[in-house]
């Protein structure tokens, strides 16, 4: 064996997988499996990107790998993801106009998929404990060009008691002991022992006695981990359904090498099958475990007080705002717009009252109000993918460089002056001040980078 696994997880995985075991364990020698996700919100992707590989579960999977100092990454047309953490997206699968919670939610996997399918309908609340995580998060949520997110940065005993019977579908993408991330990440290997999985199983059990209650009646929780410890998979799913008894493990279509859960890893519960288990050697991807548990329909939903995520806009700043859509968007596109501080938000409708949380972003930040002027953000443009703008200028590939690095550039001709939403390969990359023939630079200072030849 080329890779040091801990002696206790070879043991504990000989004894599990009997006959399997060597296959299970010759697998961390082997190169990790890497994929992406396509935007189905952008429009003519490159066949570069559309014709890998598809991943057997997820239409908008693919096998392979894109740069992250690229067209495609930049513009939010694609999102990397390992093929087997897609599995956890198509399986929640919610639908347009869902209220969907993703309760542990950086760096944004998930969130950007379950986005997917709500497309822009409905209610995203994408929420991570973490505050340095929190804003990888966001990063992601607005490159992704997600129009209908509000992110919060909480715990999730602070989140139950302000959304009590609430979403139709909850995610928990549980912190976990990592063992599927072995491969991709030999350093995960270095935190684990089997107390370290106990560790994580108490604090499963501590995020999923709140979850539960944020679970409309009839409603779903998807819970997945990147571990193959039956402690946090399978018996965590028996430990759910003993404890709260309205929930039901719901079966999951397995294709392409999914298996059944293990009964036999837990309590023998045979209901336990129904829940997912994605191996390594049985299948392109790094492992996981899913499962769909299902809350009985019973009583009506709880009402709350409404959302009161900002101030209303000053008639000054609803008038730049109306100016800017009009001249530049050609439409108005949002009906909920708040600001906070200067910065102007289209917030999602269908929210309880957030005022005792600490929202991080209350939806989908579309520029910042100055002096008398409005300045457009790098969300709304990435949000924009599939409109046409009555203001949008193609740049070229040097000028789509010159543009993430931080530089002006001058075109041929000198369009009237304004704003410009800027599109390289018909992807959006943010939006552009014209002023006689220069392109001013208005990309994210943070988010600049230099494309080398080796990025190619
Ligand atoms: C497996 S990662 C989530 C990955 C993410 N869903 C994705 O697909 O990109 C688990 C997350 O749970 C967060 N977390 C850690 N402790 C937590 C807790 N007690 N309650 C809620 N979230 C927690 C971690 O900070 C981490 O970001």
């Amino acid at each position: 064996m080329i890779v040091n696994l801990p002696q206790d997880f070879i043991i504990k995985y000989r004894s599990l997988l009997g006959d399997e075991a060597e296959d299970f364990l010759a697998s961390f020698d082997q190169p990790s499996t890497t994929g992406y996700r396509v935007n189905p919100s952008h429009r003519n992707l490159p066949a570069s990107v559309t014709a890998a590989k598809s991943v057997p579960y997820e239409p908008w999977g693919h096998f392979g790998t894109v740069k992250g100092r690229s067209l495609m990454h930049q513009s939010g047309a694609v999102y990397s993801q390992e093929p087997s953490a897609m599995f956890v997206g198509a399986t929640a699968a919610p639908q347009p106009g869902d209220k969907v919670l993703d309760l542990c939610a950086a760096p944004g996997g998930k969130t950007t998929h379950l986005a997917s399918y709500l497309q822009g309908q409905g209610l995203l609340v994408t929420n991570e404990i973490n505050r340095k995580r929190v804003k990888v998060l966001a990063e992601n949520v607005e490159r992704f060009g997600i129009r209908s997110a509000v992110i919060l940065n909480e715990s999730p005993d602070r989140l139950s008691p302000i959304f009590p019977d609430f979403f139709d579908k909850v995610l928990v993408d549980a912190p976990c002991s990592g063992e599927g991330m072995f491969r991709k990440d030999p350093a995960a290997m270095q935190y684990w022992s089997l107390d370290y999985v106990q560790e994580c199983a108490d604090r499963q059990r501590e995020i999923m006695t709140e979850a539960v209650k944020m679970v409309k009646p009839g409603g779903q929780l998807i819970y997945s981990t990147c571990t193959f410890a039956p402690e946090e998979d399978e018996q965590m799913m028996a430990w759910v359904l003993k404890t709260f008894p309205d929930f039901h493990l719901a079966p999951i279509t397995k294709l392409g090498g999914v298996s059944d859960a293990r009964p036999d890893w837990a309590d023998g519960n045979p209901e336990l099958a129904n829940g997912a288990r994605l191996f390594p050697q049985r299948m392109a991807g790094e492992g996981h475990f899913v499962a769909k548990l299902v809350r009985d329909a019973g009583s009506a939903m709880t009402v709350r007080g409404t959302a009161d995520l900002g101030q209303r806009l000053t008639s000054e700043q609803q008038g730049l705002w109306r100016d800017f859509a009009q001249q530049v968007i050609g439409q108005q596109p949002f009906t909920d717009l708040v600001t906070v501080k200067d910065q102007l938000f289209a917030v999602p409708a269908g929210l309880p009252d957030l005022k005792r949380l600490h929202v991080f972003r209350p939806g989908l930040h579309l520029g910042t109000f100055k002096k008398n002027r409005f300045e457009p953000a790098y969300a709304l443009a990435l949000a924009s993918a599939d409109w046409d703008l009555k203001r949008s200028l193609a740049i070229a590939d040097d000028q789509w460089r010159a543009w993430v690095h931080g530089e002006t550039f001058t075109l041929d001709e000198a369009p009237a002056k304004g704003w410009y939403r800027l599109t390289a390969a018909d992807q959006p990359v943010g939006f552009g001040k014209v002023v006689g023939q220069t392109v001013k630079n208005f990309f994210p200072k943070g988010l600049r980078f230099m494309v080398y030849e080796t990025d190619e």
